[in-house]
């Protein structure tokens, strides 16, 4: 069966259905024949990816952004765990933001990727399964394979769902983020994490706590620059509970990767961690984002599926 491209025409703001046509000669010069799939609705992608795996493709490529990544690898995790052999994971980075294929060495132009893919290097890459609370206080459970985060990050996110329909994306994602900080709440957590046999218990303070398997969030930020996607560990990264004004000031420092050496950033990894809130009055403004999309709130419970997905990777 020839590659499944999964092309989502609204991301990178449209671009990508204005402009796939001229990209499908570059990519067949690349792959040979393939098939082409356009998404007609938000995690659209979900069921296709998991129908291909079902009927037995050999590899399905994602055309768009990070969101895009998310709701492929959903899809196939499904399809893993009815049981299918899963196919090689493609990507064709063509969003806005490019948060996992920084983590995995893309550089951001279509002849890389589909140089990336045509050469056939994969990774196992750790995918993150969790359950959650949705706002109406369902239990649901999901996957990750970049960051899973709870606190400001998905308050930023709500409001820029919210915001887009007025806004341009690079507006909407700033007027967010000042929003985010100001509307900022300290969450007062019960977290419970297991490494290797043991596990431990404590309550920390925070305004934003990320779980990565991947070291970039929000476009560019280097929330856990020591993460690998491939090494069967989260590594978590708490901000820490500063006033706003010094959390800014700390949280600016991801863009160069080294807020982690200030005395209000913790760092540890683990296989499984579960996160309660304990001062449940800062609920609906303490919020999950989950591969740079709002979703629910906590409780949380996150395990490691490890090397689950074999994506393709340029060699280096
Ligand atoms: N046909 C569609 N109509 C409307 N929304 C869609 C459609 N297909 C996918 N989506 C939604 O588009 C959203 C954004 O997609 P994606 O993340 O791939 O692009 P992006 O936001 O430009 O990139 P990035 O996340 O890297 O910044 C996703 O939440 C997805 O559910």
């Amino acid at each position: 069966m020839k590659p499944l491209l999964i092309v989502n025409p609204q991301s990178a703001g449209g671009k990508t259905g204005a402009l796939f046509e001229k990209m499908r000669g570059p990519i067949e010069r690349h792959l040979g024949h393939v098939d082409v799939v356009f998404t007609e609705r938000s995690r659209h992608a979900v069921d296709i990816a998991r129908d291909a795996a079902s009927e037995g493709r050999g590899m399905v490529i994602s055309v768009g952004g990070d969101g895009s990544i998310h709701e492929v690898v959903c899809g196939l995790m499904e399809a893993r765990d009815a049981g299918k052999k899963l196919p090689k994971f493609g990507i064709i980075g063509a969003g806005t933001g490019g948060d996992y294929r920084r983590t995995l060495g893309f550089e951001n132009r279509l002849d890389r990727y589909c140089e990336a893919i045509a050469e056939g290097k994969t990774r196992a890459v750790d995918i993150g399964r969790f359950s959650y609370a949705t706002h109406t206080g369902e239990r649901k459970s999901s996957y990750f394979v970049n960051i899973l985060s709870v606190g400001m990050s998905g308050l930023v996110d709500q409001f820029v769902a919210e915001s887009t329909r007025t806004l341009g994306g690079t507006m909407a994602y700033f007027t967010s983020s000042v929003k985010g900080l100001a509307r900022s709440v300290v969450g007062r957590v019960k977290c419970t994490i297991w490494r290797e046999d043991g596990s431990r218990e404590e309550t920390i303070e925070t305004r934003c706590f990320a779980i990565c398997n991947g070291r970039y969030f929000g476009s560019g930020m280097q929330v856990a620059p020591m993460a690998h996607p491939d090494d069967g560990l989260f590594d978590v990264v708490d901000l820490g509970a500063a006033s706003r004004l010094r959390f800014f000031m700390v949280s600016s420092r991801m863009y160069t990767g080294t807020h982690v050496h200030s005395l209000d950033v913790k760092h540890y990894r683990c296989e499984r961690i579960q996160l309660e809130l304990l001062n449940e009055d800062v609920a609906d403004r303490f919020l999950l984002d989950v591969d740079g999309e709002p979703l629910g709130r906590l409780p949380l419970e996150v395990e490691m599926v490890p090397g689950a997905i074999e994506v393709l990777v340029p060699k280096q």
